[in-house]
C-alpha cells in the first residue's frame, strides 16, 4: 500500500481568503504526525481535507489509495476516523455514552433504531475500557466531564477500526493531569501494533506524546516544516511557525517550549 494520505498542492479558497496555500504532505501507515500551528493557520481546514469533508479548490488529495472528486466520499468516510470539537458539539447531551461510540458503526450521531450486534457493542465496550471510561458506559454524554468526553470521542473515533486517525485538539480544555492523562493513553494507542496511520492537531509541543514520529508546522495556510520530528521540530522552525522568538526544549521524551526574550 502506498501512503495513507497524499496532499499535492492542495490550495482551499473560501471567500477571497486562502486557507490553504498549496500544501504537499505526505502520510505513511506507519506514522504519527503532530500538526502544529498558531490559531487560524488551517490546522481544521487540512483534517477537513484528510477526514474526506471538504474538496481541494486546487490541487489534489488522496486519501487510503482514492483521489477525492473520484470517489463516493460516503464510503470512504467510515474508513477514517475523526475526533473533532465539531463533531462532539453535535453528541445529543441525552446520548448514552455506549451509544455515542457505537452509533459511528453507520457513521449516525445519535441513536435512532439501527441494530447492533453483540460484536459491535463488545467492541464499544472494550474501546471505552481502554480509553479509561468503560465505567460509564451507561452514563449520559452530557453528564460527563470535558476530559471524559475527549475520551470517549477518540472511542468513537476508533470504532470503525479506522486505516487512518485524525484528532483535532484531543486535549484542549483539560487541567493538566486530564492532559498528562490523555498524553499517556494517546502515547499507547500510536504503540499499538495494530494502530492506524494517525493525525494530532495541536497548538502546544507538551501535547505531543512521545512516541510520534513526524510533525507539521502550519502557518498562514503554508507548510513552514514538514518531516521526522527530531530533524524538523527545533526553536528556529516553532518560532518560524507562531511569529515570535521561543526556546523549544527536549527533556526526556516530551517537549517544552516558552518565549525566548
Ligand atoms: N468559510 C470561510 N471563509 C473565509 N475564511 C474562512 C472560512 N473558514 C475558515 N476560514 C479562515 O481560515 C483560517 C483557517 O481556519 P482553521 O479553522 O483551519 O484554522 P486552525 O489552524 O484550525 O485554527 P484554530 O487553531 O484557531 O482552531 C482562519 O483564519 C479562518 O478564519
Amino acid at each position: 500500500m502506498g501512503p495513507v494520505l497524499e496532499l499535492t498542492d492542495v490550495t482551499i479558497t473560501r471567500n477571497g481568503n486562502t486557507l490553504l496555500d498549496r500544501v504537499s504532505w505526505s502520510v505513511d501507515e506507519s506514522d504519527r504526525w503532530v500538526v502544529l500551528g498558531p490559531n487560524g493557520a488551517g490546522k481544521t481546514t487540512l483534517l477537513q481535507i484528510a477526514s474526506a469533508r471538504m474538496h481541494p479548490t486546487s490541487g489534489t488529495a488522496a486519501i487510503l489509495g482514492e483521489t477525492l472528486g473520484a470517489v463516493d466520499v460516503f464510503e470512504l468516510r467510515p474508513r477514517i476516523g475523526l475526533a473533532s470539537a465539531a463533531i462532539a458539539d453535535r453528541i445529543p447531551r441525552h446520548e448514552r455514552v455506549d451509544d455515542v461510540v457505537i452509533s459511528a458503526s453507520y457513521a449516525v450521531l445519535g441513536r435512532w433504531r439501527e441494530t447492533y450486534d453483540t460484536l459491535d457493542h463488545d467492541r464499544a465496550h472494550k474501546l471505552l475500557t481502554w480509553l479509561g471510561v468503560g465505567d460509564y458506559a451507561d452514563r449520559t454524554f452530557g453528564t460527563l466531564s470535558e476530559g471524559e468526553r475527549k475520551r470517549v470521542q477518540i472511542a468513537r473515533a476508533l470504532m470503525t477500526d479506522p486505516e487512518l486517525l485524525l484528532m483535532d485538539e484531543p486535549a484542549a480544555g483539560l487541567d493538566l493531569a486530564g492532559r498528562e492523562g490523555l498524553v499517556r493513553t494517546l502515547d499507547e494507542i500510536a504503540n499499538d501494533g495494530l494502530a492506524p496511520a494517525t493525525v494530532l492537531v495541536t497548538h502546544h509541543v507538551e501535547e505531543i506524546p512521545p512516541s510520534f514520529t513526524h510533525v507539521l508546522l502550519l502557518r498562514n495556510g503554508g507548510v513552514v516544516a514538514a518531516g521526522p520530528i527530531r530533524e524538523t521540530l527545533s526553536s528556529a522552525s516553532l518560532s518560524e511557525t507562531f511569529g515570535m522568538s521561543l526556546k523549544l526544549v527536549r527533556s526526556g521524551q516530551r517537549w517544552t517550549a516558552r518565549a525566548s526574550r
